[in-house]
């Protein structure tokens, strides 16, 4: 079952259309990644997601029921967000934070104790949140959008501004959160390592379009793949193999990736031409290269 669907849905603010996606799915079970840079409309679609920016045009499904007036209360019962950071008090504890989250959703002392269990804040709820880390406040965050467990978790760059700790801490959670907890993820970011590391698929937005949208593996496969070659002379092989436009890189020559039958192609006529093969091997670049050729400029 889809968790999310988005039919032909666009924001128009004037003239300016910010949004504009035709279809995008995320299935029930499934963390997937929004990926695009600075101001290519990833928080607009979430807002949209989470009702909190109505959708110009076209229609948003959540788990399969329409997002309408009528059924707005329902649906955003199966949802938790946490978009342009935490709104929890500083001046109160932990705990009496997520009393007022126990408050405001209606939910017993048993589910807040479970979603504080879940971020790993067991033993810090006494504390002021002004004395919390980044980590923690955003841990914090992440126990108010879960509390009751939705069956859908937004996250609107959750891991933005923490040390390389309190990321991967952030993401290990994030990871259990389909398995052991049946919650399906929406997260944005704009750091593609960090999401390549945790999502299921991942949509990759410019422009408030969609680019591209699937796993992370065909993904660099229909895009990214290359052959790499370590050869005795790799400008001579460069020009041997001038058809292909390869690049060398680091000492490696790199062609677009060929078919297998080609393969043997290219390392016979090297051969033929005096030029020894030492290795031959299948080079995936990061996502990160990707994401610049494909969009045309940077990431952050
Ligand atoms: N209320 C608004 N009125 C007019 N334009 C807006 C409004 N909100 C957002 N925009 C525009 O919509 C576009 C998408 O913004 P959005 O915040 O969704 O991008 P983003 O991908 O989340 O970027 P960031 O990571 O910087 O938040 C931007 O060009 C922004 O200027």
């Amino acid at each position: 079952m889809n968790i999310v669907e988005l039919k032909n849905v666009k924001k128009i603010y004037g003239n300016s259309t910010v949004v504009n996606i035709e279809n995008l799915r995320i299935k029930e079970g499934e963390i997937y990644g929004l990926i695009g840079p600075n101001g290519a409309g990833k928080s607009t679609i979430m807002k949209m997601i989470c009702s909190i920016s109505k959708v110009s045009e076209g229609e948003i499904y959540i788990l399969n029921q329409k997002f309408q007036s009528k059924s707005r209360i329902e649906i955003l019962k199966n949802m938790g967000s946490l978009i342009e950071g935490p709104s929890y008090y500083e001046n109160l504890t932990g705990r009496e934070n997520m009393q007022i989250v126990r408050d405001l959703k209606n939910l017993n002392d048993e589910k807040i104790d479970e979603a504080i269990t879940i971020v790993g804040l067991k033993n810090q709820m006494s504390k002021k949140v002004k004395n919390y880390s980044l980590g923690m406040k955003q841990r914090l965050g992440i126990a108010m959008a879960i509390a009751g467990l939705p069956k859908l978790l937004i996250l609107d760059e959750p891991t933005n501004g923490l040390d390389p700790q309190g990321m991967d801490e952030i993401r290990e959670l994030i990871k259990s959160l389909p398995l052991k907890y049946g919650i399906s993820v929406m997260i944005s970011s704009h750091i593609l390592d960090e999401v390549e590391k945790m999502v299921d698929n991942i949509g990759i937005i410019n422009k408030g379009e969609l680019l591209y949208n699937g796993s992370v593996e065909s993904f660099k496969v229909q895009h990214g793949a290359q052959l790499a070659l370590r050869t005795s002379n790799n400008k001579e092989a460069l020009f041997i193999l001038s058809e292909y436009n390869g690049i060398i890189e680091e000492n490696i020559l790199k062609i677009p990736i060929v078919e297998d039958v080609e393969v043997g192609e290219v390392v016979n006529r090297l051969v033929r031409e005096k030029i020894e093969v030492y290795r031959v091997y299948e080079s995936v670049k990061s996502l990160e290269k990707l994401f610049i050729e494909l969009t045309g400029k940077g990431s952050l």
